[in-house]
């Protein structure tokens, strides 16, 4: 199976984290370790711990290895913002390696599966020049698209997909997540996204009540084979 995976998405609020956290779920139900990762998150609450993100927190709980809210999200911002923005506010820095010396030791846990949740879209910056993307691109971390189904999305999703197809990345599949209860010629736009992706479809989550449903609408022998 893949060891290692990097959940992106057509924008912030795709759905990545519910699709995260439902592919913990389903490795740990298949008996796999598991551990998440969130490199960097913005969209905090203070606490006597330091701040912490829901994002993060879903992710470490998720996890079958006991792992730190630390280990998990190295990186985190207060402000709900694009991250090197905050970061430029609280004069930190975010790069690359820091981000892969986090991986690496979350690596040396030896998961079988260990997945990053990006924060926003494909070409997240990070200031300095340097973007989220070149952490994966680095890792040759297979993709997982999440699609945020919305009016606009198609353009989304194929400008996302062949980003990250030009930056040398394998795309696995991607999943259709159901952001917005209304939008009309729904299936129409799932064909098309079907027809327009040459990566497979992993599942199509309806817009949930219960977003712990999302696991079972997911197929992930890509993942697991
Ligand atoms: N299929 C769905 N049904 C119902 N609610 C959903 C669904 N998908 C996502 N949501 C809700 O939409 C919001 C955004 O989803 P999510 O947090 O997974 O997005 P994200 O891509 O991880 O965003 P971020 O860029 O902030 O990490 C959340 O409140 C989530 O519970
Ligand atoms: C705050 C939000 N929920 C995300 N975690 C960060 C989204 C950053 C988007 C940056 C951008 O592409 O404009
Ligand atoms: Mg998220």
């Amino acid at each position: 199976m893949k060891n290692s995976v990097f959940i992106t998405g057509t924008d912030t609020d795709a759905g990545k984290t519910v699709t995260a956290k439902a592919i913990l779920q389903i490795a740990a139900q298949r008996g796999l370790s598991t551990v998440g990762f969130k490199p960097i998150s913005a969209g905090c609450s203070e606490t006597a711990n330091g701040l912490r993100n829901e994002d993060a927190l879903s992710l470490q709980s998720a996890s079958s290895i006991n792992v730190t809210y630390d280990e998990v999200n190295p990186v985190a911002f207060a402000d709900p913002v694009a991250p090197h923005l905050a970061a430029l506010r609280t004069k930190q820095k975010i790069n690359v390696e820091q981000i892969t010396s986090a991986y690496l030791h979350l690596n040396s846990y030896n998961a079988d599966l260990l997945l990053t949740e990006g924060a926003g879209g494909w070409r997240l910056p990070l200031g300095q020049g340097q973007f989220l993307s070149d952490f994966v691109i680095q890792h040759k971390i297979p993709v997982i698209l999440v699609v945020g189904l919305k009016l606009g999305c198609l353009n989304h999703a194929l400008l996302t997909y062949q980003a990250i197809i030009a930056d040398g990345v394998e795309v696995i599949g991607w999943v259709a997540n159901q952001i917005d209860e209304q939008m009309l010629y729904l299936q129409d736009n799932i064909d098309s996204l079907k027809e327009l992706i040459p990566a497979p479809c992993l599942g199509v989550v309806p817009r949930l009540n219960n977003i712990e449903q999302a696991q079972d609408f997911l197929t992930l022998d890509v993942l697991f084979k």
